[in-house]
């Protein structure tokens, strides 16, 4: 269930300028980091791989697959965000099967993408652990 914000201006039309634009794409992404903790949650795990990189002094190829991982997990949690919105905005607090499916399947989205990190980040990580000790 997602909690409704407020638009200060109640815009309903086209951003005019770039600046407008980025203006509300990172109003999303703060909606994203307060709302959301499963965002956070990802976002923490995701910062911890990026610190253990660091250390491990991961190879450039190494991080291209890391960021890669990172980056699927966080768009697809602003997928499910969305998904989670726009039923929310239809039904309401009305039970629907449809709903129940299209926000059951962002969330597996989700777990596809994390399984995704899980995958990459031991085979990142385990060879680079072997070349640090
Ligand atoms: N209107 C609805 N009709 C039917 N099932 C619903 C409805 N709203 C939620 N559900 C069911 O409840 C689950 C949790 O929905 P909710 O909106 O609370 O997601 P959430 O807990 O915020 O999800 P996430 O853990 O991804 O943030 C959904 O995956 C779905 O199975």
């Amino acid at each position: 269930m997602l909690m409704a914000s407020s638009d200060k201006h109640r815009q309903t039309g086209k951003n005019r300028a770039f600046r407008q634009s980025l203006g509300h794409a990172l109003e999303g992404l703060q909606a994203l980091f307060h709302y959301e903790r499963n965002f956070r949650k990802h976002l923490l795990f995701g910062s911890l791989a990026v610190i253990a990189g660091l250390i491990l002094q991961l190879t450039i190829n190494e991080w291209l697959w890391l960021m890669l991982a990172i980056f699927l997990v966080l768009i697809a949690e602003t997928l499910n965000t969305i998904v989670e919105a726009v039923v929310d905005l239809v039904v309401g607090q009305t039970y629907h099967e449809l709903a129940k499916r299209a926000k059951d399947v962002a969330a597996g989205g989700v777990l596809l993408a994390a399984l995704f990190a899980v995958i990459v980040g031991a085979l990142v990580m385990l060879p680079a652990l072997g070349r640090w000790f």
